[in-house]
């Protein structure tokens, strides 16, 4: 009879989720002796509404949690203890009962352009095609590149890659972390430097969400956390919950640590690139959820009322 497993993680089949659950279950074998038998941690896979819906952009079918919800259920439920986030999927408030405590180092958090026409948004033809479904990367490429056309992209890494191949558009945009992770290595690739465009909340970093009350997958997970990795997302993730973002919201952060010190840049900006807001602080690493609040409400002043109206907001 097959041994019970000692820690069930709950994931998303895509590639880049398995990727990410297989990091994990290393991971945890090499910081436990007792986890080092290779059935004694199993990786459960779990569809999300993210996953099923295909055909349209993810924006529009609107809600938190698309991609996550049904793996916290499962939690919930107890059929799995552990869930592997990537954490720029994840709602800023959780279901009462999780919690995630255990942030894994970050990837890099930067966007990467892929096109085999040029090397960056800047040197594209006018009028170039670049094909993209998320709002921010919509909003900040059309906020620096008017006369570009931006259509929606969807699929898989493997999916967009051949379309881009395929000539169907010009250009496309995917976060580095995701490339590097299943070790893609697509000539015509060009990190962008955070200051052309600002990441995702939380782009490039793993979190793992387990039950408040499980003390045993607590001390299990402790060695796994890496305390710059969470100072960073942290502050990024206090910035978001302050404007209330959602999928409908382009908002970006970036937070870095270098010299003791703290630094985050956040900004919002309209879908259509007309409209950009930006703020940054530095302050003490302690400090990450006072700052990244700090800066959410200086982008809430400074965008103004009228802003966050024509975002349908409220
Ligand atoms: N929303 C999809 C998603 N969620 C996390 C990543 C990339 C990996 C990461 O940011 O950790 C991606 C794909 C992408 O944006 O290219």
């Amino acid at each position: 009879m097959k041994k019970k497993s000692l820690v069930r993680i709950g994931t998303r089949g895509s590639q880049l989720a398995l990727a990410q659950a297989s990091e994990v279950k290393a991971r945890l074998a090499a910081a436990h002796e007792a986890l080092r038998d290779p059935d004694a941690v199993e990786i459960v896979v779990i569809s999300t509404t993210g996953d099923r819906v295909q055909d349209r952009p993810l924006a529009e079918i609107g809600g938190k949690g698309l991609f996550t919800k049904e793996i916290e259920e499962g939690l919930l439920d107890g059929s799995i203890d552990i869930a592997v986030h990537s954490m720029k999927d994840v709602p800023t408030v959780l279901p009462d009962g999780l919690v995630i405590d255990c942030i894994l180092e970050r990837e890099d958090a930067r966007d990467a352009f892929l096109s085999g026409k040029a090397s960056g948004i800047d040197d594209l033809p006018a009028g170039s095609v670049i094909g993209t479904s998320s709002l921010r990367r919509q909003a900040l490429i059309l906020s620096r590149r008017p006369d570009l056309k931006v259509v929606s992209f969807r699929g898989n890494v493997g999916t967009r890659l051949r379309k881009l191949e395929n000539g169907d558009v010009d250009a496309t945009l995917l976060a580095m972390a995701g490339l590097n992770r299943l070790a893609i290595q697509q000539t015509g690739t060009t990190p962008i430097p955070a200051d052309v465009m600002l990441p995702a909340v939380a782009q490039g970093a793993i979190g793992i969400e387990r039950r408040q009350s499980d003390d045993r997958i607590a001390g299990l997970l402790a060695p796994l956390n890496h305390s710059e990795s969470a100072i960073r997302v942290t502050a990024e993730r206090a910035m978001l919950a302050e404007l209330d973002g959602s999928c409908r919201t382009p908002i970006a952060a970036h937070a870095v640590l270098a010299g003791g010190s703290l630094s985050l840049k956040g900004l919002v900006v309209l879908p259509d690139g007309t409209q950009r807001h930006d703020a940054a602080l530095d302050g003490a690493p302690g400090d990450a959820a006072a700052l990244g609040r700090e800066v959410g409400l200086q982008l809430r002043r400074e965008a103004g009322p009228e802003f966050f109206r024509l975002l349908g907001q409220g």
